[in-house]
């Protein structure tokens, strides 16, 4: 174990030295690992067989990265003070909204036409500053986000990586596995009465009955939770929890091909909706919706996450990815404006 401080250094360290290293945190849980790398080989993702830290896009033709464990620090996170950064400004621009508009209305035209019953469409959000502290913001991500998998990865090569998400792809110990059915989102507003729409329920239920349908050869004894509500920063979700033994024959890769992208952040069917996708968007989603985690190999436990509420972070700016699930029930400003909600959790780290 190492101080916080101490860790904070390593990773400045690194950084300056432009060697690829990253750094997270497990939902609810008090320890920060730090993984380095030692040199800045770009080392592709083809099998789960090595050990180390997996990054891998949303685009499931194109590879992920493997950051090698070369060194793990491992220190309790104490909560370091982030009072004394001031505050950054959130207002957000209206810039993208005539555009994210237009993208939903013509997902719900297709939805109408019957190519697919969901979509999950998205958008990214440029917020130029001269003055990124990247130690300071992933500081309050850990400090606001507890229950989230908080993480930095940064690769010389790929570029700098952040976010808090809520979502967990998949965890698996030897043949035992738990996953989610994540979707819905509404305003967290402090109230013990939380009420869900049709088109909410709808939607996480496309995600619970992919995710059994795709589980159905694989483990013959699911366990599927009630549908419940959870918190994410400033945001509400609805949940169902997933737990199952693997049969023999499949493993991790196996598991996380059949899962990935789910119509949490694709839609369904997956092909055709995927196509929509990557055509009309009109920009490449990278690592965002991608998943990541560290793989300690088969046996041990591996926990993988679903890359939202995260951004990209560059020496002007930092790029705020956001999207959400239609069905042809969607109203496309509403739709927007849940974007921008999503976009306040990074912007609260910003500053
Ligand atoms: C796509 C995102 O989130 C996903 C979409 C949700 C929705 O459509 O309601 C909710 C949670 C996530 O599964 C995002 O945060 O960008």
């Amino acid at each position: 174990m190492i101080s916080n401080q101490d860790l904070f250094n390593k990773i400045q360290l690194q950084f300056d030295r432009q060697l690829p290293f990253v750094v997270f945190r497990e939902p609810l849980g008090k320890r920060l690992t730090l993984v380095l790398q030692h040199t800045d080989a770009l080392e592709h993702l083809n099998s789960f067989e090595k050990e180390g830290f997996v990054f891998a896009p949303f685009d499931h033709s194109k590879k992920g990265v493997l950051l090698h464990p070369d060194t793990i620090y491992v220190s309790e996170y104490h909560g370091l003070s982030d009072s004394m950064f001031s505050g950054y400004q959130k207002a957000v621009e209206d810039s993208g909204k005539e555009n994210h508009v237009n993208l939903v209305s013509r997902g719900i035209e297709k939805i109408k036409e019957g190519l697919f019953s969901k979509v999950v469409l998205s958008r990214f959000q440029e917020v130029p500053s001269n003055d990124l502290k990247p130690l300071e913001v992933y500081n309050r991500l850990l400090n606001r986000y507890r229950n989230a998998f908080a993480y930095f990865w940064y690769h010389p090569k790929v570029g700098m990586w952040m976010g808090a998400t809520p979502e967990t792809l998949i965890d698996i110990k030897g043949q035992h596995f738990k996953t989610m059915a994540l979707a819905g989102t509404q305003k967290y507003n402090d109230s013990e009465e939380v009420c869900w729409g049709q088109k909410e329920l709808d939607e996480q239920k496309i995600v619970t009955d992919f995710i059994l349908e795709s589980l159905a050869g694989i483990s013959d004894d699911l366990e599927v939770s009630e549908v419940t509500t959870i918190r994410a920063g400033n945001l509400l979700h609805l949940k169902t929890d997933i737990r199952g033994e693997l049969n023999k024959s499949f493993d991790v890769k196996d598991l996380i091909e059949t899962l990935h992208p789910t119509p949490a952040v694709c839609g369904y069917p997956k092909d055709q909706s995927n196509r929509f996708i990557l055509q009309h968007e009109n920009y490449d989603r990278k690592f965002y919706t991608g998943y990541l985690g560290y793989f300690n190999g088969q046996e041990e436990r591996s926990s993988f996450y679903v890359n939202l509420r995260c951004m990209q972070l560059f020496e002007d700016k930092a790029v705020i990815y956001v999207g959400g699930g239609i069905t042809q029930d969607s109203d496309p400003v509403s739709e927007w404006e849940e974007t921008v909600n999503k976009s306040q959790t990074m912007l609260n780290a910003l500053g």
